[in-house]
């Protein structure tokens, strides 16, 4: 027996609650459904005939005064034969081409907008008139049925909606939320839309309008942004991209946002409202601005709430975000002041986001100013001046060491504040033969000069001296040659003297057991462990100490030298090195009031 063909049965109900559940986001949609039908059928008619009228009338029920709401418009109309094609087949579209791709002109596409419509009503009443046809009634019922007859014969071609409200979503066909949803939706088409007689469409898009000046376009642009925003915008950038047939205006938030939070673009699709909040359309990154645009090219989704994700889409986001990033260029280079106020606004922001974006990062190489061993620059300016930049994870270490670096000419930056030490690390990305490493500061050691051998000789008994002055303290003395020769000493400790130095303080106070394990995990102790007592024999004072005879007065000076290293490194002090300290003053005090005591 050959197999016998069967059609699939629809059943209508199911196919809108899957719509109303999954689909759209509220039944609102219905008025954006019936409106783009309208203004497809206006633009379909005026394709034939540019003089044809483009006017589109809702009436609320409390007009219809008969419960209904009623949508009449000038559009190109419905033959008897189109009525069941396209009405009455789901999935049909009168708006795609032969092989099946959405046509340039119109906002529908799918074949399914008329089905919204049932979110909100049982029934949907379509009288429907082409160019010299007859007028067609066609009634839609939820249950999946439908019946065609003719009707009394419409003045003008064009098509009237009629939908009966569900029980329950009456207030829905109702005047208030009505002219709210058309304006909503529909304030920028390019028709004449009104609700009963008052007109909600307001023509040109704000950033199409014309204005006498430059200035004045501006202030009203301006104040369309603090509309939209609720507050005043920083500036407006105006954007544009042709490919994607797109252009609207980018409102700079005065303050600062979360960066996290989902941007909240409002986008038009052929001057249709496709969403209030639109994040697609803009990089992530642009999170300090909020965008209101037109495109024509762009896709939505089904649900007509976001758009398509495709290759003309990043195509546009690229290059939108490029204009922002020339604005802020722009804004750099015309007035820093106001930059700075910008960063001011938005500085978490843009650091946070300079850690996950190459863009971002960008911008804050280049203009941000960090805090460096050469004043405030941007790391941008500073990497041009170094290959290795080495940071200070604490704010003490920078203070301590910054002039010691600069004078060694050595690219310092303090990465105590939040996210620069981050950002330091990520700088390769940009510059990938730059090297930044966290300041080691047996670093520095390795760049002071060693003495020459004379020099070396003669102070042999001065070391000698020191070491034994320094025995009970944690550090081995060293004599170098190093800038600034005003600082006669410095104390060094290293990362792996630290290390050192907290499990000697941890074994110290561990017994027992613990004491043991702490000993067996200790690493081997070498001098380079140790932290070092550099003194600088470029310094007058330490020259000539090494050089003094007098064993006593080099130890008390020793001792003095080191308590004052501690101090400048701001190093904690124990109660042995206290009573150095004391010591060692009150002795050169003595010292200095009987000398050869
Ligand atoms: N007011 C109208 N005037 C003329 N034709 C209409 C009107 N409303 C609907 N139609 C016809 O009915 C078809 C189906 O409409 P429907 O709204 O379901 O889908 P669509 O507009 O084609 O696509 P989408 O689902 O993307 O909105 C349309 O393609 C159009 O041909």
């Amino acid at each position: 027996m050959p197999p016998v063909q069967h059609s699939f049965h629809v059943d209508l109900r199911g196919v809108v609650d899957l719509l109303s559940r999954h689909l759209y986001s509220s039944p609102r949609v219905y008025v954006r459904e019936l409106l783009q039908n309208s203004v497809d059928a206006i633009t379909a008619r005026r394709r034939a005939d540019a003089a044809a009228p483009a006017v589109v009338r809702i009436e609320p029920r409390e007009t219809t005064g008969d419960g209904s709401l009623r949508i009449h418009d000038t559009g190109i109309g419905l033959t008897e034969p189109q009525v069941h094609e396209l009405l009455a087949t789901i999935g049909n579209s009168a708006k795609r081409d032969p092989l099946g791709f959405a046509r340039h002109d119109f906002l529908g596409q799918f074949g399914i907008g008329l089905l919204s419509c049932f979110l909100v009503a049982d029934e949907i009443e379509v009288i429907t008139r082409s160019g010299d046809a007859e007028t067609v009634v066609w009634r839609g019922h939820a249950d999946g049925h439908y019946t065609v007859e003719r009707g009394p014969a419409r003045e003008e071609p064009g098509t009237t909606v009629v939908l009966r409200a569900r029980r329950d979503f009456e207030h829905w066909l109702g005047a208030s939320t009505v002219t709210e949803l058309v304006r909503h939706y529909g304030a920028l088409l390019p028709y004449d839309v009104r609700v009963g007689d008052e007109p909600v469409t307001d023509g040109t898009p704000p950033w199409q309008a014309e204005h006498p000046t430059p200035d004045a376009r501006r202030d009203a642009l301006l104040r369309y942004g603090e509309r939209l925003i609720g507050t005043a915008p920083f500036d407006v950038i105006d954007l544009a991209v042709p490919e994607a047939g797109l252009t609207g205006a980018a409102f700079v938030l005065p303050h600062a946002t979360d960066p996290g939070e989902r941007a909240r673009h409002r986008v038009y699709l052929k001057r249709m409202l496709l969403g209030d909040r639109v994040d697609a359309i803009m990089p992530d990154w642009a999170f300090f601005v909020r965008c209101v645009l037109n495109t024509d090219e762009l896709r939505p989704t089904a649900s007509r709430e976001q758009l398509f994700e495709d290759d003309l889409l990043a195509a546009a986001r690229e290059a939108l975000g490029a204009q922002l990033r020339a604005w802020l260029v722009r804004l750099a280079a015309t007035s820093p002041e106001r930059l700075s106020a910008f960063l001011g606004a938005h500085y978490r922001g843009v650091m946070a986001l300079a850690l996950h974006d190459t863009e971002m990062l960008r911008i804050v190489d280049e203009w941000v100013e960090f805090e460096t061993s050469e004043g405030s620059v941007p790391l941008g300016e500073f990497r041009r001046r170094h290959r290795t930049i080495h940071y200070t994870p604490s704010m003490e270490e920078f203070r301590q060491l910054a002039g010691i670096a600069a004078a060694q000419g050595m690219g310092l930056v303090n990465g105590a504040y939040t996210y620069h030490a981050d950002i330091l690390r990520r700088l390769p990305r940009l510059d990938p033969d730059l090297v930044v490493r966290r300041l080691d500061p047996d670093d520095l050691a390795t760049r002071f000069a060693a003495l020459d051998a004379a020099a070396e000789f003669a102070t042999r008994d001065f070391l000698a001296a020191a070491r034994a002055a320094l025995a009970s303290r944690d550090c081995e003395p060293v004599l170098r040659s190093f800038s600034p020769a005003s600082l006669p000493v410095l104390y060094l400790e290293g990362s792996d003297a630290r290390l050192a130095a907290d499990m000697r303080a941890a074994r110290e106070e561990a017994d027992g057991v613990w004491a043991e394990l702490i000993e067996a995990d200790a690493p081997e102790q070498d001098e380079q462990a140790r932290p070092l007592l550099v003194f600088n024999y470029r310094n007058p004072l330490v020259a000539r100490l090494t050089s003094t005879v007098d064993t006593r007065v080099v130890e008390l000076s020793v001792e003095a030298l080191y308590g004052y290293a501690m101090l400048a490194g701001n190093r904690p002090l124990r109660p042995d090195d206290v009573a150095g300290v004391n010591r060692a003053f009150l002795g050169l005090v003595e010292h200095a009031i009987h000398p050869g005591r």
